[in-house]
């Protein structure tokens, strides 16, 4: 659907070159749901505008059902981002229009008869849950009520990909959870292929089937968002998953402990698996269980448990073994004292 390939901006500035993107390549398939995450100034509103070319790349491809967007003429590319729609952090909304004219108005710009107007933004509204607020200015709506007019605005000529920059980003916690619930229903009822940039792992966490990580204006590692939580390789990853995953233990608690500490790590459906009771009963140990928590990435569980082994030497290592025959991930925190 959309492939980006070898794409750099370089940005001239008074003081010189600024890199924002330096030769990404990746690709979303139809139907996906793509998060890209890193902190600011890695490159992602660059990145993401790049996709519609509200920022020229200065070189590579931008190419959406394969078709280079860089090699179209002014009204080519004009009518082919008829099928890419876009949110951002700010709304973007005219504030002397109503929440009707607002809509309309990308209708209008796309040449759709007035006549045709009222339907498709009534339909609009209704799909966001907006149905009350056709007559409201911006400035009587909520943030989330705003970021719901801007989908529906964006949705108007219906596009095939949606770009979210930083969608989220000036909500609070639970209007970002029901933003994000809006943005999954869209992608599953409708179809649409689904970009969003982020600097907050929970959004990857709630929706996205894909997560690449951007740094310097590179990305410096993608995959199935699953994998990205459950097995991060790079440093930066393992900081955004810990602001997810978070198991620093107080340092009297890890004081105190005597024994083996181990951090397990269960996938899927061994979540619900009684490894740990297995293990117990199978070997001379005793276990506390010092923290556990179990996430849900896109409803796949992923369990992470901290534990204390004690008992003697042979039946700690014996039984760690069976652990690690079972589990994905074993790793001794402290060795015994
Ligand atoms: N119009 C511009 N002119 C010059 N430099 C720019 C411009 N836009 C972005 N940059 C630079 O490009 C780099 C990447 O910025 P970009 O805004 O893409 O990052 P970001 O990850 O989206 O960060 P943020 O979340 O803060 O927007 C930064 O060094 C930034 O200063």
């Amino acid at each position: 659907m959309i492939k980006v390939e070898k794409v750099s901006k370089i940005y001239e500035t008074k003081s010189g070159q600024v890199v924002g993107v330096d030769n990404v390549s990746l690709e979303v398939p139809k139907g996906e749901i793509y998060g890209i995450v890193g902190y600011s100034g890695a490159g992602k509103s660059s990145l993401i505008r790049c996709m519609n070319i509200l920022e020229r790349p200065t070189s590579g491809k931008v190419m959406v059902d394969g078709v280079n967007l860089l090699e179209l003429s002014p009204k080519k590319l004009r009518e082919a981002r008829q099928s890419i729609g876009m949110i951002f952090q700010g709304f973007y909304l005219a504030s002397a229009k109503t929440v009707f004219d607002n809509i309309a108005f990308a209708l209008k710009a796309a040449g759709v008869a007035p006549s045709q107007r009222k339907k498709r933004v009534e339909e609009l509204l209704e799909l966001v849950g907006l149905t009350d607020k056709i007559n409201h200015y911006p400035a009587q709506l909520s943030g989330g009520q705003k970021q719901r007019v801007s989908i529906a605005r964006a949705l108007a000529n219906n596009p095939k990909v949606l770009l979210c920059d930083e969608a989220t980003s000036a909500l609070d916690p639970s209007t970002t959870k029901s933003i994000l619930q809006l943005l999954k229903k869209i992608n599953q009822e409708l179809g649409i292929t689904i970009v969003l940039i982020t600097h907050e792992m929970e959004v990857v966490k709630e929706i996205c089937d894909t997560c690449a990580v951007m740094q310097d204006g590179r990305i410096i590692e993608q995959g199935p968002s699953y994998n990205i939580f459950a097995n991060p390789q790079e440093k930066l990853t393992k900081q955004f998953i810990d602001t997810i995953l978070n198991f620093d233990l107080p340092a009297k608690l890890l004081e105190a402990c005597k024994g083996t500490i181990l951090q397990l790590q269960f996938r899927g459906n061994l979540a619900s698996d009684a490894v740990v009771s297995d293990m117990l009963q199978k070997f001379q140990v005793s276990g506390n269980i010092l923290h556990g928590k179990v996430e849900y990435i896109k409803e796949t569980p992923l369990g992470i448990f901290i534990m204390e082994l004690l008992g003697e030497t042979e039946e700690v290592a014996a039984a760690k073994q069976y652990l690690e025959e079972r589990l994905k991930q074993v790793e001794v925190i402290q060795h015994a004292r």
